[in-house]
């Protein structure tokens, strides 16, 4: 997410209230102000007229129970599954307006007593008091007519003081200053270019036409908008001073002469006046005071806005779907996809779940899929239904490094398999030749490819063959891989019954359904030749799935049946449980002679 502050300036018609001053400001330079947190730019339009929801038994922290929703405001209904505005909270909140220079030291500080809520930083900005430091150095050090130095700044920013009249636009102060020019000398105005001419970024986002609505009030929410900070009030007149920090700080009571910042106060200081703030808050402030005697605070009350874009997604399932049902709350990914195995009581809600997926997922996920059934055909691939988003199922997949494209409408992938595969990675060396009879689009084959002599790999799906061929290319490895397309006990034959046999070292066999059944294809694969002969009996990885009480001995048992073999030494491990019951086990064991050089008569 991306955790930039933008500045917004007076695009909310905003109620003011009075605010308890810690330094009372006859003139102000700010008017209310709109602060937008995490964004790339516009506010919303939203009148802030609330419809409370009470909810008694509150926890700390943001709730879309808590807080209050603004009044619904007229708009299109893009997507009926979901009204994003729905998600819409507001809360009251106390802020300490600081320097912008001491707002880190003071966050520090004062971390025990700042908002601290996810994702939504402690410091706000506050647009419109961002004042060019020449300028600033413009009013000098002196102490005496502090009040006066401001007013001649504000003109020179804003084309008018308080009291003025009406702010001018931009290109009328412009004329009136080219007009008082001669008669006011450039010394006063030398930097009439610079104030005058936008920023680069303000250029930049007058390009966008996103500024351009600013003032109108016309802008809504920006898609990637998550909150909203306003300040709601201005100080009170002639506010008193010594209310926070004493008679002793009197005499330096100053005005505000540069940028500030907001401390977003904990939500328990909401509404709370100056002397109602936890002692260590005054003590802090005034130990500032002292050790800059320029520095200006306000207690300002502010409004914080929470938006659809800011609430995960168990947080908007949650509000949404029943009370009695539980919120899906993981799903796979397989490059832009994400798949989600929903139960039987979330098909109702399938589309407005693949949405909050969706939403809360972008842009890495631009599919949400679900699967309609246990995998059952031959090529392991899924019956899958598109829910939301694009509808390709064409995907880059990253692992191990490498990079695989997948058609999941076609060819088996399984993401959760990586951290097996890397083991059984981690056991190969640039001596071996490796085997990889049911190989899909190369997860196993590709990755070793980098690492050993040579790989045979093999599927029984033309997809997955076509697709393992342009990911051998696409990783720089087709060289070292041969590609086979048939089945995979015709395959073990074959390759055992030529030249190539000689070299192989391992073997992988990861079709748990059925592989271990394949394991008779080994059975005399070396017959009729000497028995000294110069072959490996190769190392054998053998997938499988047992539900029963003792996997392994249940695993073991199937190996020991499939080779016909009275005793095999296995090592036996579990992979991973993937069903309630049901594991998945890897057993690895040389090929033993007996059956390498068996009468091929047992064979089926
Ligand atoms: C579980 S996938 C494993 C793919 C790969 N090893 C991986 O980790 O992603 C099993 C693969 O075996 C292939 N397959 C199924 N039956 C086969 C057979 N009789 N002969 C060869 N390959 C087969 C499927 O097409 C599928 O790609």
């Amino acid at each position: 997410m991306v955790t930039k502050l933008l500045l917004r300036l007076h695009s909310f018609p905003l109620t003011t209230f009075h605010t308890n001053l810690i330094f009372p400001r006859k003139h102000s330079l700010h008017k209310p102000l709109t602060v937008s947190l995490f964004s790339s730019s516009s506010s919303s339009s939203q009148a802030l007229t609330q419809t409370r929801i009470p909810d008694p038994t509150l926890s700390y922290g943001p709730s879309l129970h808590k807080g209050y929703t603004p009044q619904p405001q007229q708009h299109e209904q893009e997507d009926c599954l979901i009204d994003e505005q729905d998600f819409t909270r507001v809360f009251d909140l106390a802020a300490l307006r600081v320097p912008a220079k001491d707002c880190f030291a003071l966050e520090k500080r004062l971390r025990g007593h700042l908002l601290n809520w996810p994702r939504i930083r402690n410091i706000a900005r506050v647009p419109g008091d961002e004042v060019d430091p020449v300028l600033v150095n413009l009013l000098g050090d002196r102490d005496e007519e502090p009040e006066e130095d401001l007013v001649s700044l504000e003109r020179r920013i804003y084309g008018k003081a308080e009291g003025d009249g009406d702010v001018l636009s931009p290109v009328l102060y412009r004329e009136k200053l080219s007009r008082t020019f001669n008669s006011r000398g450039y010394v006063k105005f030398r930097n009439l270019a610079k104030i005058s001419r936008p920023t680069k970024k303000k250029r930049r986002r007058n390009d966008d036409g996103e500024e351009a609505a600013r003032g109108e009030g016309k802008r809504g929410i920006e898609k990637n908008e998550i909150a909203l900070v306003e300040v709601v009030e201005e100080e009170e007149e002639g506010g008193d001073l010594k209310g926070l920090l004493g008679d002793e700080f009197e005499g330096r009571m100053r005005k505000w002469r540069g940028p500030t910042r907001l401390l977003l106060l904990d939500e328990r200081y909401s509404g709370r006046k100056v002397e109602d703030l936890p002692e260590a808050i005054k003590v802090l402030l005034k130990e500032d005071m002292k050790e800059s005697p320029k520095s200006t605070f306000e207690l300002v009350r502010c409004k914080l806005t929470l938006f659809y874009n800011y609430w995960q997604m168990n947080e908007i399932l949650e509000a949404t779907l029943p009370k009695d049902i539980i919120v899906p709350s993981a799903f796979e990914t397989v490059g832009h996809v994400a798949h989600l195995n929903l139960r039987e009581e979330h098909l109702p809600y399938k589309n407005l779940i693949a949405k909050v997926v969706l939403d809360k997922n972008k842009p890495k996920i631009q599919t949400v899929i679900n699967k309609l059934e246990a995998i059952h055909n031959d090529y392991r691939t899924m019956q899958l239904e598109v829910l939301a988003g694009n509808h390709s199922l064409v995907t880059t997949v990253v692992e191990n490094g490498m990079r695989f494209h997948v058609d999941l409408a076609t060819v088996y992938w399984n993401s959760r398999l990586a951290t097996e595969r890397q083991r059984l990675l981690n056991g190969f060396t640039r001596n071996d030749v490796v085997c990889d009879v049911f190989t899909g689009v190369g997860p196993i084959a590709i990755s070793a490819a980098k690492i050993v002599k040579r790989v045979y790999a093999n599927d029984l799906n033309p997809y997955a063959v076509e697709y393992l061929e342009r990911n051998c290319v696409l990783n720089k490895v087709e060289r070292r891989v041969e590609v086979f397309n048939m089945d995979g006990r015709r395959f073990i034959r074959a390759i055992f019954a030529s030249e190539k046999a000689k070299g192989i070292t391992q073997v992988v066999m990861n079709l748990p359904n059925d592989a271990a059944e394949y394991l008779d294809a080994f059975r005399g694969i070396f017959r009729g030749r000497p028995k000294n002969g110069d072959f490996t009996f190769p190392l054998i990885h053998v997938y499988g799935f047992s539900k029963a009480q003792d996997p392994e001995f249940d695993f073991h048992e199937r190996i020991r049946i499939a080779l016909s073999e009275v005793a095999v030494d296995v090592e036996m491990r579990r992979v991973r449980l993937v069903a309630p019951g049901k594991w998945m086990l890897c057993a690895s064991f040389i090929l033993p002679q007996t059956v390498g050089f068996a009468d091929s008569r047992q064979d089926r």
